[in-house]
């Protein structure tokens, strides 16, 4: 939970956050007491291996939640509203693309593809803001200048666009009612290298000059570290570490994430990078203790139980016995 003083300053206040699915096995908890904080102008990057949950923090965020939803709870404020406490109403009308903007997995193979993108991208004004069509493509080619797409691209259909240009269209789609925040779930995974690279320049270009906010979700270190002010580190359904990025990536604390660094392949790195050996516990029966503790070369007696989440100096938080007061990380 986030210092007071921190709190007041937040745009976005999450605490015990848990998520879980019905499913015929049992119940999924997905989030489990997930809790962080963000400023406005920052970027949080969630970070974690596929199937830890990541996902279904993005969607538990704007309560956007699939039938076999089970149970919600926890705080997510919003300078200072409760969204999970909010009408389904006051969430569309005043919140969804409003305020937060959700760009979800794959959302660019999901445009519409008979609707010129043009057209797509100046919806959002129209049914939210309540713009004529002439000022919604205006905006929108205003849009598509910063996110680095021609303006005679407003009058192209999707399949007339490549993958890179898809995704510049989706990133305008979520920019153009001008939310405070925006939430990118793998946004570029599916693009090569470069065309990562380019998007990720784009974002941070657009942070520096509007002011927004992003919580980027993502499993890949390299991607992440180009936008993130701020790294949060997610294993089987628990933030575990949550740092300041130039720390987070010079020197983690939490096992995982020092494991996951040395998975890293560098240059001018004379050992050859390291895979984490063994899988993730099942989020159908999670250990009682520690969840990484049975890959952790650090483990010790006290993993059987779960450690709480230790704050250190700065705003940074470890969920591991080593980081407790006079432990040795
Ligand atoms: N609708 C659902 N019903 C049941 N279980 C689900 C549902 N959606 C996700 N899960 C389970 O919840 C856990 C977390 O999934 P989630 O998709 O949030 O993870 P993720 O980190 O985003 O992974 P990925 O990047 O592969 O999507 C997984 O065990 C997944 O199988």
């Amino acid at each position: 939970m986030p210092p007071r003083a921190d709190a007041e300053r937040s745009l976005l206040v999450v605490e015990d956050l848990c998520l879980s699915y019905r499913t015929s096995r049992g119940p999924v908890r997905a989030v489990d007491r997930v809790s962080f904080d963000l400023r406005r102008r920052e970027a949080l990057v969630v970070l974690g291996e596929s199937g830890c949950g990541k996902s279904s923090l993005a969607k538990a965020l704007l309560r956007l939640l699939p039938r076999n939803v089970d149970q919600v709870s926890g705080q997510v404020r919003l300078a200072g509203l409760d969204l999970l406490a909010l009408s389904e109403e006051r969430l569309r009308v005043d919140v969804r693309w409003v305020r937060i903007a959700l760009v979800m997995q794959a959302s660019m193979n999901a445009l519409n593809p008979v609707v010129r993108v043009g057209e797509q991208v100046a919806e959002p004004l129209r049914v939210h803001r309540g713009w004529s069509r002439a000022r919604a493509l205006e905006r929108a080619a205003e849009t598509f200048a910063l996110v680095g797409v021609a303006t005679d691209f407003l009058q192209r259909y999707p399949f007339e666009l490549s993958g890179g240009m898809r995704q510049r269209v989706v990133l305008a789609m979520a920019l153009v009612t001008e939310p405070d925040l925006v939430i990118l779930d793998e946004p570029t995974s599916a693009l090569d290298v470069l065309t990562q690279a380019s998007i990720m320049n784009r974002l941070k270009q657009i942070k520096a000059e509007l002011g927004t906010s992003f919580i980027l979700i993502t499993h890949d270190v390299a991607t992440s570290s180009e936008l993130a002010d701020r790294v949060a580190l997610m294993y089987a359904g628990q933030i575990v570490e949550v740092s300041d990025a130039a720390g987070f990536f010079r020197e983690p604390l939490h096992p995982y994430a020092q494991r996951l660094m040395a998975s890293v392949p560098r240059l001018h790195q004379a050992e050859r990078p390291s895979h984490i050996p063994g899988q993730p516990p099942s989020l159908l029966s999670p250990p009682a203790g520690c969840r990484f503790a049975e890959r952790c070369p650090r483990r010790h007696g006290r993993c059987v139980e779960e450690p709480p989440i230790f704050q250190r100096p700065g705003r940074h938080a470890v969920r591991c016995w080593l980081a407790a007061p006079g432990g040795s990380t």
